[in-house]
């Protein structure tokens, strides 16, 4: 890929700390990694609704969803795959410089890609949580939510994680959750926990008082002390 030359870097008057104080939220990227089948999406999803419901701003990055769109031009190469990563974690510190939180919910089979995805954000200053989305490659096998595990057996499907390409475990994450041990609710609050016991968030009550189900895009909870529905800081 070509290295852009003769450019250089432009700062605005309104600077992060500025946007993390109207937000009242500092940004954080939470990397899960783990075989497709593992649970990134499920616990993702559920991590959102709690950290959503104590008023946080969070947003999920998901594999699937990113190739429909940023990344449809991206295969499952090793290649692609490092490509894949590498935009996700600039979005992903974009998103953070903002003062989101978000989840991305990504394979990212290989160590150097998560790698470099750590050293994206430590570059930028903004804490990176890796969470290893760990199962036996036969309780993923056997969920098999998507039918991939199955078409990648016969064939139908090349270079499937943990099939017929290679998987390689965090040694050293940040967090470890063992989703065939661990509820998806106790899953999620390790990682809240971490985030936490770490000062990357504060502790909060929840602020939003109707429970966040949508699976459409809509969150449906309003805040306390909202009229328009919009979430009102939970800290104190
Ligand atoms: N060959 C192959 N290997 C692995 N996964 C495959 C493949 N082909 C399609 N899929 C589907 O793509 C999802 C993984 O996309 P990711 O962007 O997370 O992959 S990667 O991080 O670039 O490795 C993955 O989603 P999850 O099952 O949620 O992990 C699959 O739905
Ligand atoms: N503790 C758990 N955490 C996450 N998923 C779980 C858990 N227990 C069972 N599951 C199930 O495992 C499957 C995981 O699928 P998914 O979240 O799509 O995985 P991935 O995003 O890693 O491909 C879902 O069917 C989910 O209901």
């Amino acid at each position: 890929m070509p290295t852009a030359t003769n450019i250089v870097w432009h700062d605005g008057a309104v600077t992060r700390e500025h946007r993390y104080s109207l937000l009242a939220q500092r940004g954080a990227t939470v990397w899960l990694t783990g075989l497709s089948g593992s649970g990134k999406s499920t616990v993702s999803v559920a991590l959102e609704q709690m950290m959503f419901k104590k008023g946080y701003l969070i947003y999920r990055l998901d594999g699937d969803n990113i190739r429909f769109g940023l990344n449809s031009n991206l295969g499952f190469s090793a290649e692609d795959r490092k490509e894949n990563i590498r935009r996700i974690s600039e979005v992903a510190k974009l998103m953070a410089d903002v003062g989101v939180i978000s989840t991305s919910a990504f394979i990212s089979p290989y160590i150097a890609d998560r790698q470099v995805a750590r050293q994206i954000h430590d570059k930028a200053g903004i804490p990176f949580v890796e969470v290893h989305v760990d199962v036996p490659l036969e309780v993923a096998e056997k969920r098999d939510p998507k039918g991939l595990y199955k078409k990648a057996r016969t064939g139908e499907i090349k270079n499937f994680t943990g099939i017929s390409d290679p998987y390689e475990a965090p040694e050293t994450p940040e967090v470890r959750i063992n989703t065939d041990k661990l509820s998806v609710n106790d899953c999620a609050k390790a990682i809240l926990d971490y985030l936490v016991e770490k000062g990357i968030v504060e502790q909060r009550d929840d602020v939003v008082n109707k429970p966040v189900e949508s699976a459409n895009g809509t969150a449906n909870g309003t805040a306390n002390g909202a009229t328009n529905g919009a979430v009102v800081n939970g800290s104190s």
